[in-house]
């Protein structure tokens, strides 16, 4: 049986975020992962983890100006200070919640930056994160983002994410494996996971399309939890979906696909 994670940024959304521990706690998830712990204090987010027996699974580095439409500063090549300023951020939170992991968002491609330029911003920002997290025992995670999500992401494929990996260089940086975005960009699910498998330290799920409930659309998740089970990934999986109704409502799938 996966281990799954109720993303709080998506899901139990009924209910104020604060409230939402309790919501997935009540629903029966062991983890929680949400976009950014940053806009709490530490001490309240520590104490709804602890109250109600959580792990906090995964958060992301920050990541620009989100609500002005920035989906991460790591490619861009003006911002590298804002970047490790966050990186430290992000270690701090992280020792606080005990969360063993977090993911760098590469960022849009910035206009009028040349592509080695933006290559070599990427991998050198990778390279100090990874360095500085396994210092504090966290690893480092990157996310291929689909372009119909967020047109312009700078990482967009598995094997663009590897090859970032081996140009990086660091035992502490892996994949964070969004089986949503992979179906968009790729598919080859199964034996794309099988063929990362150790890079791949985080997985995500929705189906597609409508990014709702597994179990709503294309993607076979009977077959495909089954093979992770099987395939000895030992990760949690990010329940990171739009519920199509109330998230309670929509709970079902993990009975009905996973017995
Ligand atoms: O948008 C997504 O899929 C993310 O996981 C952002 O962290």
């Amino acid at each position: 049986m996966p281990k799954f994670a109720a993303n709080l940024t998506m899901l139990f959304n009924e209910v104020g975020f604060l409230d939402r521990f309790e919501a997935a706690a009540d629903a029966g998830f062991k983890g929680v992962e949400y976009l950014f712990p940053y806009a709490f204090r530490k001490d309240e987010l520590a104490e709804k983890l602890e109250r109600f027996g959580l792990t906090q699974v995964l958060h992301n580095l920050p990541a620009g100006n989100w609500d002005s439409g920035e989906r991460g500063i790591a490619c861009d090549p003006s911002r590298v200070g804002e970047f490790q300023d966050g990186v430290g951020r992000a270690i701090e939170y992280a020792q606080a919640l005990g969360c063993k992991q977090v993911n760098c968002l590469a960022g849009k491609t910035p206009a009028g930056v040349d592509a080695g330029r933006l290559r070599e911003t990427f991998i050198e920002n990778l390279r100090f994160a990874a360095g500085e997290l396994k210092a504090a025992g966290i690893r480092l995670l990157v996310e291929p983002i689909n372009t119909w999500d967020i047109p312009g992401f700078y990482l967009n494929r598995t094997a663009q994410a590897a090859e970032i990996l081996e140009a990086v260089g660091s035992d502490n940086l892996f994949i964070q494996y969004d089986i949503y975005h992979a179906q968009r960009m790729e598919g080859e699910l199964a034996n794309t996971i099988k063929h990362y498998l150790p890079q791949i330290a985080h997985i995500q799920l929705a189906d597609n399309p409508g990014r709702n409930e597994p179990g709503t659309g294309e993607i076979n998740y009977r077959y495909l939890f089954d093979f992770i089970d099987r395939s000895g990934y030992d990760g949690w999986i990010g329940c990171e979906y739009k519920p199509a109704a109330t998230t309670r409502e929509g709970l079902g799938w993990i009975e009905a696909l996973t017995r």
